[in-house]
């Protein structure tokens, strides 16, 4: 079987290979080169990018088997999150990795802003020697207002401290007690442009935050406070800075990310009080180690079927162990349930019942509707977008847990109606050291048998001989039976029969089969692979 392709569009740190392992086809293309990337992408099983990619909808649409974008970083604008999730294809980023190396960039870029260091060193490359020019300020007892108080908001809280410097702060978002926790008084953003000696921004780029700061902030602003960004290109105007730096309003600046990367003709290169740098918050040795091995990590997790914790377009995160084998149980039981249903399904709800219903077991409803999807839906289905097809459905979805459990330790059981009202049950457990799947209920009929691939289920009047008149028929049509289960009915004169055979049967053979038994219900259930 051939390795399944990881396409490596930008350069990542060379753990991220190591971790990644010797399972894929490891592919290089220039992510940046846009003819390439969709020319590279349409085979590949998962990419990996940092921000010069832009995976948008043309991208994803391209890529033929793609099961997932990794981003090797934090944020997430080059990206078309919406459009992944449509087309099933998980997004995983590396939400921690370069944090401290951005928050230390942005610590440069204050001191950096106070001492006039880009200038100076310039300058004194040049040939001069001006110390009085070059004459900045103390960061000690200054204020620094933050926009923004994440996770790197938080870390430039904690290191500004230290150098003696009240922090104000300012985040629609969080709680006052976590600001008083970073030792940050939280005001509103007129208030914190009063009062901020510097002001930076910690901000996802997103309608709301995009050209926040500009003329009328900058107005507002104490005169001759600096700014700092190093989260994304265009939250701080980039040309409002520059006439504002240029016109005395703001002392300095120090921009780390650009609106157009890499930037074209921006004022501020002009600017002796601006520092800049071409996107390195970052481009450390660490941090690149970080995201890659994280994001390495993720791909392979993905790759192999699982929920990863740093997935942003599913609910997941860590699955219990034994909560694992239910996985693809779920995802089976939703396949049968499909086959049973008539006409299309209006609610479907998932119980699970046992030792495991107190985990979080939600992984089993995005399973069990993984397999209700997977096959009537010609696109991909997984993780990611079984819960949006339910939704784009109207399908109501329920997951309800019971540690009450009668005849096995965890049962997993999937009911649903149907548009034209039909009801479906199915339940199911996993046994034994070798985890064999069995079907333990359908329609309120109780067994056991092995779930296997291929599965007849046949509903008819119970009457002597019925049994040797259903073999005959299968024999008949050259079926061959490997296992059978037959239920009476507890309440009325009805049997349930479950058979396993070798092969898939076609629909037009069991219903012949039910018309020798005359079979009141039936269904040929196929749960091969391909
Ligand atoms: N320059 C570089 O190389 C790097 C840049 N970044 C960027 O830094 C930014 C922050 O990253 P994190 O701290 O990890 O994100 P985060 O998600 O931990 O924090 C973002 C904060 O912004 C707040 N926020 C959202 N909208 C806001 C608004 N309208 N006004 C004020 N606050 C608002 C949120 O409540 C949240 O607390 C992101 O844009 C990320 O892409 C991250 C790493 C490296
Ligand atoms: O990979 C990079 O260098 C970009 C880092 C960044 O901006 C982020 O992680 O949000």
């Amino acid at each position: 079987m051939p390795k399944p392709i990881v396409l490596i569009a930008e350069i990542l740190s060379p753990a991220t290979i190591d971790a990644l392992g010797g399972d894929f086809e490891i592919r290089q293309t220039e992510g940046a080169d846009r003819s390439q990337l969709l020319n590279d992408i349409v085979d590949a099983d998962a990419i990996l990018v940092r921000s010069a990619t832009q995976v948008d909808a043309e991208a994803i649409a391209a890529a033929k088997k793609l099961q997932v974008i990794a981003r090797a970083g934090v944020g997430l604008d080059n990206v078309d999150v919406p459009a992944a999730t449509s087309a099933g294809v998980m997004v995983v980023n590396a939400p921690t990795s370069n944090i401290t190396s951005a928050a230390e960039l942005t610590m440069a870029h204050i001191l950096g802003s106070a001492r006039y260091f880009g200038a100076g060193n310039t300058s004194l490359k040049a040939g001069e020697w001006n110390r009085k020019k070059y004459t900045g300020v103390e960061l000690y007892e200054k204020t620094l207002g933050i926009v923004g108080l994440g996770r790197i908001g938080g870390l430039v809280a904690e290191r500004a401290k230290a150098f003696g410097m009240r922090l104000v702060g300012y985040d629609p978002y969080i709680t006052q007690a976590r600001a008083a926790q970073m030792g940050v008084e939280v005001v509103d953003l007129p208030g914190l442009l009063a009062v901020s000696d510097f002001v930076t921004v910690h901000m996802p780029k997103t309608p709301e935050t995009t050209g926040m700061i500009s003329t009328e902030e900058f107005k507002a602003a104490k005169p001759g406070a600096r700014f700092i960004n190093v989260a994304r290109g265009g939250i701080i105007d980039e040309e409002a800075l520059a006439e504002a730096v240029a016109a005395g309003e703001v002392g300095g600046a120090g921009i780390d990310v650009w609106s157009t990367e890499p930037p074209e003709h921006s004022a501020l290169m002009e600017l002796d009080a601006v520092n800049v740098t071409p996107h390195l918050g970052a481009s450390t040795a660490e941090a690149q180690e970080k995201a890659g091995v994280a994001v390495a990590k993720s791909v392979r997790k993905a790759l192999a079927g699982e929920l990863v914790p740093d997935a942003v377009n599913v609910a997941g995160g860590a699955i219990h162990e034994d909560v694992r084998p239910g996985i693809p149980l779920a995802e089976r039981l939703g396949r049968v349930v499909n086959s049973l249903a008539d006409s299309s399904v209006t609610h479907f709800k998932v119980e699970v019942n046992g030792e495991i219903a107190d985990k979080d077991v939600s992984v089993l409803k995005l399973s069990a509707l993984k397999g209700l999807f997977r096959d009537v839906v010609s696109d991909q289905v997984s993780y990611v977008n079984a819960p949006l097809l339910a939704e784009e459905r109207g399908i109501g979805v329920e997951l309800v847990t019971d540690p009450y459990c009668e005849s096995f330790r965890n049962v997993t059981r999937l009911t649903a109606t149907t548009s034209e009202g039909q009801r479906i049950s199915v339940s199911g457990t996993v046994t034994g050291p070798k985890l064999v799947q069995k079907l333990t209920e359908v329609n309120g009929f109780d067994l056991e048998i092995e779930l296997t691939d291929n599965l007849l289920i046949f509903r008819y009047e119970d009457r002597p001989g019925i049994i040797g008149q259903l073999g005959q028929a299968l024999g008949a049509n050259e079926i061959n039976i490997a296992g059978m289960q037959v239920s009476p009915s507890a309440t009325d004169n009805d049997a349930l029969s479950v058979l396993a055979v070798d092969s898939a049967v076609s629909e037009e053979v069991v219903k012949a089969v039910a018309g020798a038994v005359n079979a009141s219900a039936f269904s040929g259930v196929s749960l091969n692979e391909d």
